[in-house]
């Protein structure tokens, strides 16, 4: 990458770009709605269990200018969802500007542990042992989505409730590969602790991406 890309990466005025694809949105509140979806490359967070660890590596993926990539979502939905990779590694304050001047709605999906950049219709903050969220994206999460890899995923879920907003939504959403030992669990918890709702990665049971 030459100084003057790196510069603009650091800007957020080019991003890493993985992938885009238009799809359903398959967790979470806004399951079963359709949605152009954003990956931006690039995660030092190291989830083992982390079902898109190609998007890790930054370098792996082309710095692509935002007007292009608002160029295409345009072409498909006004519903936009930026993830990756953690898509707050970079400055998204360009991009969510550039979306918002077309008149989309930008949801994001992100740990939240890096500093909170961008402007936001829909947060969906899905929280990691390993790297906490910043104090202030507890602040401003629509959905807390936790995922449930193992018994212990029930106690930080519960410390991570005690941290967002009240209007959050609460989830508990297995992890794919446990999903057979863990979802009997989530659904007893969820029946006992009824300020608690299922999600399931609805998209794989439907193999669509
Ligand atoms: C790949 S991450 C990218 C966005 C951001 N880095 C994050 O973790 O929120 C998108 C969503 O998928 C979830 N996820 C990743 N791997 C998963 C797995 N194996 N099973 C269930 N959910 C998973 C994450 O927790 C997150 O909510
Ligand atoms: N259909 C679909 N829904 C999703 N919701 C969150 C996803 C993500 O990887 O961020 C995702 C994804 O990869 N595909
Ligand atoms: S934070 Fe998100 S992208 Fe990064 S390793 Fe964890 S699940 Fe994967
Ligand atoms: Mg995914």
């Amino acid at each position: 990458m030459t100084e003057e890309v790196q510069k603009l990466v650091n800007k957020g005025v080019m991003l890493p770009l993985m992938e885009e694809f238009y799809t359903i949105q398959g967790e979470g509140y806004h399951k079963g709605t359709a949605a152009y979806f954003i990956r931006v490359g690039g995660c030092d967070v190291g989830c083992h269990w982390c079902d898109v660890k190609e998007s890790w590596n930054a370098e792996l993926h082309p710095p692509t200018p935002i007007g292009k990539i608002v160029e295409n979502a345009a072409k498909y939905s006004k519903t936009i969802v930026i993830t990756g990779g953690e898509p707050l590694t970079w400055n998204m304050n360009p991009l969510t500007e550039m979306l918002k001047a077309q008149g989309m709605q930008i949801h994001i999906e992100t740990s939240g542990a890096y500093k909170l950049t961008g402007t936001w219709d829909w947060v969906c903050l899905s929280p990691k042992k390993m790297k906490l969220p910043t104090e202030e994206v507890y602040k401003v999460a629509s959905e807390l989505k936790v995922i449930v890899f193992n018994k212990d995923d029930f106690r930080f879920a519960e410390e991570q409730a005690a941290k967002v907003n009240k209007d959050c939504i609460l989830y508990l959403q297995p992890e794919w590969s446990k999903r057979e030992k863990m979802s009997p669990l989530i659904v007893d918890y969820v029946m006992q602790n009824p300020q608690w709702k299922v999600s399931l990665q609805t998209h794989k049971y439907l193999n669509i991406p």
